[in-house]
């Protein structure tokens, strides 16, 4: 009961990944307009019918940014994190588990009974605690964001046992029952380590890290996982929670981490079937 996808499709490389898990993280600059997550939902459903477990984790970020003007909420971030007041919270919910999830769940299930929604908070996917900034060494009170300490992966792995696209937004709660806004990038890195996944792939609006940013001249194929934490203390902006996520992941075993543009056609078929050096910045274990 599917839908036939449209272009060529590399199934071989794929069958290589057959019954083995793949969590890709879509960032909301990635999404840009509809076309590109067209054809992304149709490459994750590819993945999926060529017998890959795959997970979505997806952000929204410059989404919730919009709806807080809209109404009249200033957007605020501090070492890369949104400043979160419960408003904000509010805000952030309704967007990440509302609209963006439900469109991208939708255009998911235009080619399969696959994709199911959740968030973090859901069946304690995603317990978190109170996350801090630190800017200059001062440690910055930034509101309700939340680190994420714990993955209980029952519910996407029965989702994931069954054929489904699990499509987790990241929001995580408290044991005290608080809602937390988790960055995406932390979200997907702390899933794929969680599931023992074979690789990890964050989709963004930039081919990968360059190496001498904001030079935009030289992006880095491939580095250990030793290499990228020796290069975290110097990278900035948008790039740090990504960096960190998949140093997270590879040390915790995943066997892959790879950053890539999500804006280039079919990035995802050719992140998982490329080895690395093909597209983006892969980081390895090492
Ligand atoms: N070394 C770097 N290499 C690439 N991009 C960088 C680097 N340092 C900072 N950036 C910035 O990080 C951004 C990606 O992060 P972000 O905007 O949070 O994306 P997303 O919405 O996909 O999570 C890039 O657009 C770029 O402006
Ligand atoms: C704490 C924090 O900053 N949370 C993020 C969650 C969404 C996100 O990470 O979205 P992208 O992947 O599109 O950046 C936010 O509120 O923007």
């Amino acid at each position: 009961m599917t839908t036939a996808l449209a272009g060529p499709g590399p199934l071989p490389a794929l069958r290589a990944l057959g019954g083995r898990t793949v969590v890709v993280k879509v960032g909301g600059n990635a999404m840009g307009d509809g076309s590109l997550l067209r054809t992304f939902a149709q490459d994750v459903v590819r993945i999926r019918e060529a017998g890959v477990r795959v997970a979505v984790v997806h952000g929204g970020g410059p989404q919730i940014s919009a709806q807080l003007d809209l109404v009249g909420i200033e957007a605020r971030f501090v070492g890369g994190l949104r400043v979160t007041t419960p408003e904000v919270l509010d805000v952030a919910r309704m967007v990440l588990a509302g609209k963006v999830q439900r469109d991208l769940v939708g255009l998911l299930n235009e080619h399969g009974p696959y994709a199911v929604g959740l968030t973090g908070e859901d069946a304690h996917t995603l317990t978190a605690v109170r996350r801090y900034a630190e800017v200059d060494g001062e440690i910055v009170d930034i509101g309700l964001v939340g680190e994420v300490t714990e993955v209980n992966t029952a519910a996407v792995d029965v989702l994931l046992d069954h054929g489904h696209i699990p499509v987790v937004s990241s929001l995580g709660r408290g044991t005290d029952g608080q809602i937390y806004n988790v960055n995406a990038d932390a979200a997907a890195g702390a899933l794929a380590a969680a599931l023992d996944a074979e690789a990890l792939v964050v989709l963004t609006d930039v081919p990968g890290l360059y190496a001498d940013w904001p030079r935009r001249e030289r992006v880095l194929d491939r580095l250990t996982a030793a290499e990228l934490e020796a290069m975290l203390p110097v990278l900035g902006g948008g790039m740090v929670p990504k960096m960190e996520s998949c140093l997270r992941a590879v040390r915790a075993g995943v066997r892959s981490a790879r950053v890539l543009d999500g804006r280039a056609p079919h990035a995802l078929l050719r992140a998982l079937t490329a080895g690395p050096g093909g597209a983006g910045t892969t980081v390895l274990p090492g």
